[in-house]
Parts: C-alpha cells; structure tokens; sequence
C-alpha cells in the first residue's frame, strides 16, 4: 500500500544540504532496499530514521557519504552529486558513526583513533592536531588517549568513534542506533551529544528505534516502509498519526500513550515526555486553585 508522505511544514528554511531526487536503491540479489525517494536535509537539521527491520533506513543512509550509489535518481551533498565523487571526498562531508563501534576502531590507542579520519584527509599536523585537541576536550578524553580503544566499555568506545568523526568535522553526522546497547546514563549522553553536535553547527541524522530520544528531541522524523518514506514531520506529528504509526509498526513513547488517557491534562496535544506531562499536570492544578479561591 502507498501513502502519501506528510509534507514538513517549515518556513523559513536554510539550503539544503543533501537533496535526494527520486532515489531508488536495487541490490544486486535483486531486493528493491529503497524507492523513489524525494527528501531534502537542512543545515542544521537533527533527522531521526525510523522504520521496522529491513524498511530501508541503513540503506537511504550509506547513501549520503557515497557507501551506496543510487541504482536510480540522484543524491547532491553539499552541492556534489555522490555518483561522481569518492567516499574519501564525501566522508569529509557526512560522518558515519556506526552501531558497533568495533566496525570503526582499528587503531592501538585513542589518539591514533582520533587523529585518523583527519590523516586520511591528508589534513596539515597542525590543523590535526588542533581538531584532535578540540575533539579531546569535547568529549572529556584526556585520561585515555593512551589506552587501547578495546581496553575501553563498549560506551566509551562509541564515544571514542564519536570523537574521531568530531575531529574531522564533517557537517553532517550520522548516528546509527546511537543508544543501543547503552544503559540509562549512556543514553542520556548520547541526548546531550546530540544536542552538542547541533550547536556546533552540524546536521545530525539519526538512525533509531529509540522511541524516548525522538521524543526528547521532538525532532524532524523521517519514517520508512516497505523502502518508501510514508512520513516526514515533527516527532509530536508522526506519533499522532495513528495510521502511519500502525503502519510501520511503531509505538510511540510509553509516557505518549499514558498521557494520552488522562481525563486530567488537555488532549488537542501529543506528550513526548514525562516533564511535558508533569508541566501540564502542575498548570492544571494551578489553574483549579486559582478557580477555587475564586481569584
Ligand atoms: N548488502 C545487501 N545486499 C542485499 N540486500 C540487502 C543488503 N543490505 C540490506 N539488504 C536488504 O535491503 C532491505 C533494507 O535493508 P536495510 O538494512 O536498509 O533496512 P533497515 O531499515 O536499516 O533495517 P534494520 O533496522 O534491520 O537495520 C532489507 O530487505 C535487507 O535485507
């Protein structure tokens, strides 16, 4: 079944920076991973993925550093068309941070690590080593830039792959299942990191099942079927779609769903967290108080 995208509802906009015109990806066993996409990014942007197993998301993203090619249509980053260029090239333009990160650690200490992306760009010592510097601080590694990445836990290693595409900057950063495998504070880290790589300026896409992060995020929500995109808006949007949501076979957050049965908060909204709920409960009650006193 087709739907129709949800169109995103925004202004006053920057340029896009990765534009995607009706993309389809083929593989060579003849799986159809991806069909007839149309999406542009904005600088700036934080995107969240979603989409059950196998609805395409990995796919669409291998394509933006030029992992994959587009067996139809055609994808600009950063105003090159990633047909004609090689992935060293784009790489220094979209960041990919893996979900395992053993699939990007090789190197035998943490400062190799991070200096890596950079050599591979031929970067001058100095440049790199002022990125490295500034990745160190950023990401708190000074007490292990000695140490072997795989003497690391597995979430100071993913911070390690996340400092390393730090230090070479690229504008855009993906994050795949950034919060899988992470327990409570690992995924409140990877909430602020987020929110880290925004103000620095960088787009980040994010691959995720991780309902609660969206919802932190109340981001720019992308969701994928069946390899077509059938949604593109505000995280509050999506989750309030009960079709698509079914469709795709999501769940929004569970505090989405509880709130959604209070008789005591208003409910021309969707609540992605537990501090909106609580806020809205707090202004109810203020509101009942001043009622009651008759003031
Ligand atoms: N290298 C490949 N060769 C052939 N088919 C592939 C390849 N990679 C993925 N596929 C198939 O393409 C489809 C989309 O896969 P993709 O990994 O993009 O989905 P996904 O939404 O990222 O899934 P997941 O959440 O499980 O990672 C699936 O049917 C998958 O089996």
């Amino acid at each position: 079944m087709h739907r129709k995208s949800v169109t995103l509802k925004e202004v006053a906009r920057v340029e896009s920076y990765i534009s995607i015109n009706n993309v389809s990806h083929v593989y060579s066993n003849g799986v159809k991973a991806i069909t007839d996409i149309n999406l542009d990014i904005y600088e700036g942007e934080v995107v969240a993925i979603l989409g059950s197993n196998g609805s395409g998301k990995t796919t669409l993203v291998k394509h933006f550093n030029g992992l994959l090619k587009p067996t139809k249509g055609e994808i600009q980053v950063g105003g090159l068309n990633t047909k004609k260029e090689k992935i060293s090239k784009l790489s220094s333009l979209v960041g990919y941070v893996f979900q395992n990160p053993n699939h990007q650690t090789f190197l035998s200490t943490v400062r190799q690590e991070l200096a890596y992306g950079c050599k591979n760009l031929k970067m001058d010592e100095e440049e790199m080593e002022e990125r490295v510097k500034k990745a160190v601080e950023l990401f708190e590694l000074h007490d292990c830039l000695d140490d072997n990445p795989f003497d690391l836990n597995s979430s100071q290693r993913k911070e390690v792959a996340m400092a390393s595409i730090m230090a070479v900057s690229p504008k855009v950063i993906v994050l795949d299942e950034p919060t899988t495998g992470q327990d409570h504070k690992g995924c409140k880290r990877v909430l602020d990191l987020v929110r880290m790589f925004k103000a620095h300026g960088h787009t980040v896409v994010l691959i995720t099942h991780d309902m609660n992060l969206i919802g932190e995020l109340n981001c720019r929500t992308i969701v994928m079927h069946q390899s077509e995109k059938i949604a593109d808006d505000k995280a509050d949007q999506v989750f309030a779609d009960k079709g698509i949501m079914e469709l795709a076979g999501l769940q929004p957050p569970q505090i989405t769903t509880f709130a959604s049965k209070l008789s005591s908060i208003r409910q021309d909204q969707t609540y992605l967290t537990i501090d909106s709920v609580l806020k809205e409960m707090e202004a109810n009650q203020k509101e009942d108080v001043t009622i009651g006193t008759g003031s």
